[in-house]
């Protein structure tokens, strides 16, 4: 059945979801979602008041993260986005990867979760490689656009989704008005979970990548296909291979992520709590 029918099964599984989750929230909706990749985990804390915190092993079709640097549980937070009044955000600690093998619905469970919650906005946060040398490790980066090079899709069917303007030309506004020295840049989602070789970053450079990783392509299809605006912002936390002469590492990610984590989690903050007082 099509992605584009509620009947179909990942729709129905969001609904599940959503369901548990705003009851377990006790709230009657969600405004906006945020899902955290490496090195972005400290946002929440600066997001409002948390009013709970679910592991994903709660909530159907979640799991636990297999990857280390990511939670493995969603927090609501109540924020106080001013005249707008308090606002609800699900703050996703447990995104699920393409190369964990959960399948592609696995991926986009959490975002159309979000929507079926009620959310309008979903941001999106990841660690990747920079193919910029000027974006030195610790650098955030604004996604203008993306590079979908996993080979798949989130969507089945018959579910035609333009994608033209994908990621939020006003949030983008907002992030830069928030911090004017932010750079913008195309990412491309590989399907991981190996890295990728000099020659392969040189193609991504040829076909106008700026960014790699693997995740938040996916995610973002699945968000716009379910009626949400979107947002992306990276963390660089390496320069992408070929680019210095330095072997790469999860654990390296992980440290550039934490070294980055007070800066990034304000910033990501301001963003936040702004886009929900203009929305
Ligand atoms: O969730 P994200 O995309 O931030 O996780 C990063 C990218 C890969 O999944 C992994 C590789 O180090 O970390
Ligand atoms: N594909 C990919 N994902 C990453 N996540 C963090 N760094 C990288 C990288 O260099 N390549």
């Amino acid at each position: 059945m099509s992605t584009n029918d509620p009947r179909s099964e990942a729709n129905q599984h969001a609904q599940q979801a959503a369901e548990a989750l705003l009851q377990a929230a006790g709230v009657e909706s969600i405004d906006l979602a945020c899902t955290l990749g490496s090195g972005w985990g400290e946002a929440a804390g600066q997001l409002g008041e948390q009013i709970a915190e679910i592991s994903a092993e709660d909530l159907p079709g979640f799991h636990i993260s297999g990857v280390p640097g990511h939670s493995g549980s969603l927090k609501v937070i109540r924020t106080q986005a001013g005249l707008a009044g308090p606002k609800h955000v699900l703050v996703i600690g447990a995104r699920t990867h393409y190369y964990e093998g959960h399948g592609v619905e696995a991926v986009a469970h959490g975002v159309r979760t979000a929507a079926a919650a009620g959310a309008g906005v979903v941001v999106l946060t990841n660690g990747c490689g920079g193919l910029n040398p000027s974006w030195s490790p610790g650098t955030p980066v604004l996604i203008r656009d993306h590079l979908n090079l996993t080979g798949t899709s989130p969507l089945q069917g018959a579910h035609f989704v333009d994608l033209t303007d994908l990621y939020s030309l006003r949030i983008r506004g907002i992030a830069q008005r928030v911090d004017p020295s932010l750079g913008e840049g195309v990412y491309a989602q590989l399907p991981g979970p190996h890295y990728e070789t000099p020659a392969e970053i040189s193609y991504l450079r040829t076909i106008g990548a700026d960014l790699v990783g693997m995740s938040t392509a996916l995610e973002a299809i699945a968000a716009r296909a379910a009626g949400m605006e979107v947002f992306g912002i990276s963390l660089v936390t390496n320069l992408a291979a070929g680019i210095s002469d330095e072997p790469l590492s999860h654990q390296e990610v992980i440290e550039a992520g934490a070294a980055a984590a007070p800066r990034i989690a304000s910033l990501l903050a301001q963003i936040i709590t702004t886009t929900l007082e203009e929305s």
